[in-house]
Formats: C-alpha cells, sequence, structure tokens
C-alpha cells in the first residue's frame, strides 16, 4: 500500500472514530448510562474574540468553532487570509464546553461539514504521554493501522496546510509529559510550523506556551436562551417536562450565570429528573448536588479512587478548603485570590482546590502589572461553600461549639452586648444576607442552637422597637429555613403578641445609611451601590419569608390548646404590598391557617391595593379589629370587595378603613359603576356584624366622576344602623367637588338621619361628611332639601338622649332660612350633645339655591 493510499485508511479511521466514538458526550463521566448525543444536544455557545488591544469583543455570529474556520475559509477566496492564522486558542471556565466544542469540531469534519481540511487530530491532554507522532496512534488509530507512525508524519509534513490538531485542555498535561512531549513545539509552530492547531485551555493556564497563538477566542457559555434551548433538547422525548423545567428555574432565584455554564445547566436537569421532577426542595440539595459532581468529575478525570459514593478524604479537605476560602474572602469582599497565596497557605490541598473546577482563573484588568488570579465560577458559589464550610464546622461535634459561635456572630448576635442591635443586625444582614440564607437552608434542624438564641434574645428584648425587630428577625429566618415549622416550636413562645413586618426602615436600606460613606473611597461607594441594588430586589424576598415563616408560628399556635399559658399571636400589623412578592401557593397555606387561627384579636393592613387580597387577613372567627390603611389608589370593585369580606368575618367590633387616595369612578372602564351596590354593602356589613361597635370609613383625597353623587346616599346603611343595638361610633366621611349639572336630591337622607336618630338608643357619635372644605366653607354640589326635612331633623336631634357627637358636613344645602333653623338649635343644644355641628353646602357655582326650583 502506498502512503496516500495508507493516508485515506487513517482518514477513514479517524471519520469512523468520530461518528461513532464522538457522537456522544458523558456529562457524568462515572455515569456510563448517560450519554447525550451530540449532533441533537449541542447547543450554541456564546463566543468572543480577543481584539489587537487585549480586549475580547462578542462575535455574535459564530456558532461553534468550525466556524471559525468556515469563517476564514471565505476569506481566503479573496484576500489570502488562510495562511497567516494556523495557531488558535480557546479559552473557558470549567464546564464551560472546551471539550464538548472539540469534539463537535472533529465530528463535524468527520460528517464532511469541514472538508477545508484532508486530516483532524483530535488529542486531548490529559492522556498524552509522549510525542505527538506516537500519540496519533496511541489516542486515535486501531493497532492494525497500515501505516507507520513515520510514515504518517512524513504525510503531514508534507500536506501542513490541509492539517488540523484539535489539543484539547493543554492545562490537564502533566508535568512529566510536558518533559518528554514535542506538543508545546507543535503549537508554537517550532514543528510542522504550516500545520493547523486549534488548543484549549481553561482561563489564563498555560499562558506562556500559548502567547504565540495568532488568534484567541473565549467561550462564555450560553445565552438565556441557549439555556433554555439546551434543556428542550435534553427533554426532546417528553418536551412537557422541559417546559416544566424551564418554568421552574424561572421563578427560582437561580442565578441565570448558573445556568448559563452548561456543565451546570446539564447536572440540573440530571438532580431534576432524579428527584421526581422538581427542583431539589432547596436551593442547597442543588448546590450540594452540583458541587458534589463537580468534585466526582475531576476524581474520574485524575483517577482518584472513590469509595462507593463518597468523595475520597483528600477531595474533601480540598472542599473545606474551598469554604475556608469563600468565607475569609467574603469577610474581607474579596472575589478574587491571589494563586501564590493560596498554594502557600494551602500546601498539598492548593492543587487539588485550585483545579477541581470551582474555581477558574483570570488575569487582573491591569495590563502594567498583571497577576494572576483565581475566583469561584459564580459568587453564589463562594457565598455557598463558605455556608457549606460554617455548617462542616456546626454538623462536627469537635467543631460544633466554635461553628455555632460563628453562625450567631454571622447573624448579628455575638457573644457580649449589643449596644445597637438595629445597626448590627442590619450590617450583618447587608454583609452575609446569602451566607445566612444558605446556612438556614443546609442546617435544618441543626439551626436549633442559633433560633435558642434568638428566642433568648427576643426574652431580653426591653423596647417595643427592639421586640418588633427581633420578632420580624425570627419569623423571616423561620421562613427561610428548610426546618422552619420544627424552629418555630422554639421561638414562638417568645414572640411578642404583636408581630408585624413593619418596620418603619428597610434592613439593609438601613445597613447601607449607616456606613460611614464618609470614609469609603469612591470605587468602594459605586461597588456597594451596585450591590445595594441588587439587595433591593432580597430584601423583597425577606418579606415573603417573612409571611411564610408566620405560617409556621401560625400553624403551631393553632395547635396550643387555649388553657395553654404561652403567649400566642393576637395582633397583625402587616404591610400588604409585600404580598405580591408571595406565591400563589404560600399566600394559600397563610389563608388557610388564619382562617383556622382563632387567637387573633386585631389585624391592621396597611399600603393595601386592589391588586393584594384581603381575605387571607382576615380570619373567620375571633377577631375583633379590623384596620385598613390604603395609601393607594382604589377602585370601586375593591371598596365593595372589601366590604364583602367584612361581612363573612364573625363578630368584629371594630371596623377602621382609611384611604389616602381614592379613584372612584374616575378610572374609564368603570363608567357604569352603581353606586348604590356601596350603600348596600355597607348596610350588608352593619347587619351581619352584630357586636360591631364601631365603623369608620374616610377617603381623604378624591376624585369623582359625576356619579359618585350616588356615594351621597346612604340610606340603607342608616337604616341598618337605626336597628343596630350594639354600634356605638359611626363616621363616614367622603371628599371632592361635586362638578356636573344634574342635581341631588338630599331630602332622603336627611329623612333617614331623622329616623336613625329617633330609633337607634345607643349610637353616641355620629359623623357624616361629604365633599371639600376650604377655609369656613364646604363645598359639595348641587344638592336639595326642603325646609321642613330639615326642621324634622332639628327636632329628631333634641329628642335624641344618647348621641354626644353629632355631626352632619356638606349634605345640607345653604340658605339663609337653614343657617337660622341650624344656629338655633346649636344655640339650644341639649346637654347630652358634647359635639354638635351641622354645616352646609356651599355650590361653587350658584350663589341663591332657593332661586332653583325642584
Ligand atoms: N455546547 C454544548 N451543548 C450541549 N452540552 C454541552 C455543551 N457544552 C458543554 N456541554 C455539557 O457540559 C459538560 C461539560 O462540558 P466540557 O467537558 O466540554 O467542559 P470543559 O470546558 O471542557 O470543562 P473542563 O475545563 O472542566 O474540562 C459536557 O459533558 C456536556 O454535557
Amino acid at each position: 500500500m502506498g502512503t496516500s493510499e495508507a493516508a485515506d485508511d487513517v482518514i477513514a479511521c479517524l471519520k469512523y472514530l468520530y461518528t461513532t466514538e464522538y457522537e456522544h458526550v458523558r456529562p457524568l463521566p462515572w455515569c456510563e448510562d448517560l450519554n447525550l448525543h451530540l449532533g441533537e444536544g449541542y447547543t450554541n455557545l456564546q463566543f468572543k474574540e480577543m481584539d489587537g488591544r487585549g480586549h475580547f469583543q462578542d462575535i455574535g455570529t459564530i456558532v461553534s468553532l468550525a466556524d471559525i474556520y468556515g469563517t476564514r475559509e471565505g476569506e481566503d477566496t479573496q484576500g489570502n487570509v488562510r495562511s497567516s492564522v494556523r495557531k488558535i486558542r480557546v479559552e473557558g471556565a470549567p464546564g464551560i464546553g472546551k471539550s464538548c466544542s472539540c469534539q463537535k469540531l472533529a465530528h463535524d469534519w468527520s460528517c464532511g461539514k469541514l472538508d477545508r481540511f484532508k486530516v483532524v487530530f483530535f488529542l486531548e491532554m490529559r492522556h498524552l504521554a509522549g510525542k505527538v507522532k506516537y500519540e496519533i496512534f496511541e489516542q486515535l488509530l486501531p493497532k492494525d493501522t497500515k501505516i507507520t507512525p513515520d510514515q504518517l508524519w512524513s504525510y503531514i509534513q508534507d500536506n501542513q496546510d490541509d492539517v488540523l490538531f484539535i489539543l484539547d485542555g493543554l492545562d490537564e498535561l502533566s508535568q512529566e509529559a510536558r518533559e518528554v512531549t514535542d506538543v508545546l513545539d507543535l503549537i508554537q509552530g517550532k514543528i510542522l510550523r504550516n500545520c493547523h492547531v486549534l488548543v484549549t485551555s481553561r482561563p489564563y493556564q498555560c499562558v506562556k506556551d500559548l502567547e504565540k497563538c495568532h488568534q484567541f477566542y473565549k467561550i462564555v457559555g450560553y445565552s438565556g436562551k441557549n439555556s433554555e434551548e439546551f434543556i428542550h433538547k435534553y427533554f426532546c422525548k417528553s418536551p412537557e417536562s422541559g417546559l416544566e423545567l424551564v418554568k421552574q428555574l424561572q421563578s427560582n432565584s437561580i442565578s441565570s450565570e448558573i445556568v448559563g455554564n452548561p456543565l451546570n445547566n446539564v447536572l440540573i436537569c440530571v438532580v431534576w429528573e432524579d428527584n421526581n421532577k422538581k427542583l431539589p426542595s432547596s436551593k442547597a440539595e442543588l448546590y450540594r448536588d452540583i458541587v458534589h459532581s463537580v468534585a466526582k468529575r475531576f476524581c474520574t478525570k485524575k483517577n482518584i479512587q472513590m469509595e462507593g459514593g463518597n468523595l475520597p478524604p483528600t477531595i474533601e479537605e480540598a472542599l473545606r478548603g474551598l469554604g475556608k476560602l469563600s468565607l475569609e474572602g467574603l469577610d474581607q469582599e474579596q472575589l478574587q485570590f491571589d494563586i501564590d497565596e493560596i498554594t502557600k497557605k494551602y500546601g498539598t490541598t492548593a492543587d487539588n482546590m485550585l483545579n477541581m473546577g470551582l474555581l477558574t482563573r483570570d488575569y487582573s484588568f491591569s495590563r502594567i502589572k498583571r497577576t494572576c488570579y483565581c475566583a469561584f465560577l459564580h459568587r453564589t458559589f463562594q457565598e455557598y461553600m463558605a455556608a457549606r464550610y460554617i455548617s462542616g464546622l456546626v454538623m462536627d461535634w469537635s467543631s460544633r461549639e466554635q461553628g455555632i459561635k460563628y453562625v450567631c456572630h454571622l447573624f448579628g448576635f455575638p457573644d457580649g452586648t449589643v449596644v445597637n442591635r438595629k445597626l448590627v443586625v442590619s450590617c450583618c444582614r447587608f454583609k452575609w444576607i446569602e451566607v445566612q440564607n444558605w446556612l438556614l437552608l443546609i442546617l435544618g434542624e441543626n439551626s436549633r442552637p442559633l433560633f435558642q438564641r434568638f428566642a433568648e434574645e427576643l426574652q431580653k428584648a426591653q423596647t417595643d422597637e427592639d421586640r418588633d425587630l427581633l420578632s420580624f428577625l425570627c419569623i423571616m429566618w423561620l421562613g427561610t429555613s428548610c426546618a422552619g415549622g420544627k424552629m418555630a416550636e422554639i421561638v414562638a413562645p417568645c414572640l411578642s403578641q404583636r408581630v408585624t413586618n413593619v418596620l418603619g426602615y428597610d434592613l439593609l436600606d438601613f445597613a447601607f445609611a449607616g456606613d460611614d460613606c464618609e470614609m469609603m473611597e469612591t470605587g468602594d461607594i459605586i461597588h456597594r451601590l451596585g450591590r445595594h441594588s441588587t439587595l433591593r430586589r432580597k430584601s423583597r424576598d425577606d418579606h415573603a419569608n417573612w409571611f411564610v415563616g408566620l405560617a409556621h408560628v401560625l400553624a403551631f399556635q393553632t395547635k396550643l390548646s387555649l388553657s395553654h399559658n404561652t403567649s400566642v399571636i393576637q395582633h397583625l400589623i402587616i404591610d400588604c404590598s409585600h404580598i405580591l412578592s408571595m406565591q400563589e401557593e404560600q399566600l394559600g397555606v397563610l389563608e388557610n391557617l388564619l382562617s383556622d387561627y382563632n387567637k387573633l384579636r386585631s389585624v391592621t393592613l396597611c399600603a393595601f391595593n386592589f391588586e393584594t387580597p384581603l381575605r387571607p387577613f382576615i380570619p373567620r372567627c375571633g377577631i375583633e379589629r379590623v384596620v385598613i390603611r390604603n395609601e393607594c389608589f382604589i377602585d370601586h370593585m375593591s371598596f365593595i370587595s372589601t366590604l364583602k369580606q367584612l361581612s363573612t368575618a364573625s363578630a368584629i367590633e371594630h371596623v377602621e378603613i382609611t384611604y389616602t387616595a381614592c379613584m372612584a369612578g374616575c378610572n374609564l372602564m368603570e363608567r357604569d359603576v352603581d353606586f348604590t351596590e356601596f350603600d348596600r354593602q355597607f348596610a350588608d356589613m352593619i347587619a351581619s356584624q352584630s357586636r360591631l361597635r364601631y365603623l369608620r370609613f374616610e377617603v381623604s383625597w378624591a376624585q369623582w366622576h359625576p356619579k359618585t353623587m350616588l356615594f351621597c346616599n346612604l340610606t340603607d346603611t342608616l337604616h341598618r344602623i337605626s336597628e343596630h343595638t350594639r354600634l356605638e361610633f359611626f363616621e363616614f366621611r367622603l371628599p371632592g367637588i361635586i362638578i356636573h349639572d344634574e342635581t341631588f336630591d338630599a331630602g332622603p337622607m336627611v329623612l333617614t338621619i331623622t329616623e336613625c336618630l329617633q330609633k337607634n338608643k345607643v349610637l353616641k357619635t355620629l359623623r357624616l361628611g361629604w365633599g371639600n372644605c376650604y377655609g369656613n366653607k364646604i363645598y359639595m354640589g348641587k344638592a336639595y332639601c326642603s325646609d321642613e326635612s330639615l326642621s324634622g331633623l332639628c327636632a329628631a336631634i333634641r329628642e335624641n338622649r344618647t348621641l354626644e357627637t353629632l355631626v352632619v358636613e356638606g349634605l345640607i344645602p345653604h340658605s339663609k332660612r337653614k343657617a337660622k333653623m341650624i344656629s338655633e338649635l346649636i344655640r339650644n343644644k341639649p346637654s347630652n350633645y358634647k359635639e354638635l355641628s351641622i354645616k352646609m353646602s356651599e355650590s361653587p357655582f350658584v350663589d341663591d339655591w332657593e332661586s332653583i326650583s325642584f
């Protein structure tokens, strides 16, 4: 057989190898049955190319490494660039897809997609032990190849421009191999200088070996779209699973950068599948599995023996080292580490720490004073590793005490007295928020000592402010913990009877404001501001967790018998705007618990807006007092729904509803609003709450649609009040000038108030007010009522013996005769009245209403 025929045979063998063996990737090398088909599963990665000034630029269009050659091929026909670029360097973080891309390149060639090259040799550097000439045979060719290494070598020498060497993982080339191999000569063009070489390595490793390469690419992983695409490909046999996982990932706080790493992405798919199509119950389990798989992958790569599923002690030691490094780094706000220092400090463990795959290397930004450092694949990994390290200390008897001390310190409960609790806990929250959250997830029931400490501090709290803050924190942390239900048993008995998520300040804001910014450098402030804005999002999670924690506490306290003499939550003050950050399911749990919780006496709902359901917070039994303070615009339907919900609660004694702003009727969608419905609902609520003693409704600012005039009509409501046997206080206040041409007959209202005063024998305070007040005058609109009606009302007022306060503003239109009647009444007010006032309304348009005939 001649050399050329033999070379054809080699080419055929290589193609066969790449189309068969390299057709699949094994993401978990120890798991033989997990083989992903490259042709179907390969997902586009994002690449960047370094420009002449040392900056990486987006190159957008390249889809796989084959495109690098595709592009240059095109250029060749026009400008002969083809000959100048022969050595290409590709870098990327661990698991980012370097090997996979190389495999794809070889596979593409074998399928005829890259016939610009006659021969492609794909060599894995970690298996390289000698000269390239022999390694080709060792790694790629069958034993009975019909060509000798020398013959093949001379063929390569003769066809250099048609030969591509793909050299994967130069960073994995062993020291022994380095001493004997000529692969570096090949990369540096010292041999076969016209051959094409594409060499990959982890970032900034083997820099000297690669500095002469003509082009430099960096793989930056999946875009959000790519990562979803991969998930769909992974689940191509059950597309609905893919959709479900994508949805779960979107609602989970798993960082998109983490899913952007193809290895992490595939691990998430594997873990999700193994876990009955659920993301592990906690993020901590997911990270635990990812870290474990990365470490196992390293063992397989390095031929380090494992016992069963357990990691060998050297690897556990390296993971502990990484945890300590993470923790110390976070303490110093350090995300990058000097490699030399790690090697000095961690001795023999350093090698495994650096190469396991959790750290990636990079250079400092400075081009003048370059140092090589390493960093975790993502900050979240660093935070997770720090928490993993501390929880490791807590769970090991020999280091437990030290671990617990660490934990308490991180949560802002150090040994010794704390002078400014608010400052200490908020600064710790600011600095350690993620580690705190991880710890609560990893420790589970092992966080008992921490919650015991919270309970002690709660008992020691001196002021209401301290108690509110500590209760808020405890409840929020119960909601974060994966053993929140159990831990609630420890803290619940020490919580005060009044709990609230309204602190008057945001913990994370407070810590920021508490820092001495003048002492910080500008860069530091900018960095902190950036971090601060991400933390703002976290603060929403804090409130969502508070609701979850509250559910744990209520579940525990519901089980307590009434005779149990521990203190239970009786008063809730809730900023409802945070409900929006809660998930539907969590809200359902809370609603169920609250509806069965009969120990609640009062609930105050603040900043309630029409998107927030009120229902979950009004227990069906036991509640005595409901206060709603809303600062948002609210529509008519929400008024109605609030009243309906109040009607269904049993035995309420006190209801206060205050809206700072109201848009009723303004909304174009509400043109056909029937405001008599409002009166009906108000009346129903009063009728169904037989124990009601106090009812107050106030809107302090409103814009009205002309139809709102009907809002003045409270006849049904007043009928119910006249029959009520307990109601002592009723106040109704509605502002707004009614600008329209229709008139309002106030007669029926005046008549109903009259009847109410005649019939009711319990009411002590009745305040009714409409219209806006400017100076001493009240402007309402074109109302009308006869003098006879007013005279009847005056008589009823004189005869009523129970009322102590009566104020009616804006309802009765101004006229001289009416003014006289009223001043007479006031002058001779019966002795039971402490306050008696009837203010008439003026019209903004018409001076003398008497002149208008009806
Ligand atoms: N483009 C891709 N499409 C689909 N899956 C991919 C892709 N890139 C990587 N993967 C998946 O991620 C796993 C890890 O990728 P790969 O081994 O190529 O990473 P690497 O960058 O070579 O990592 P290391 O530096 O640790 O060797 C692969 O086994 C594969 O399952």
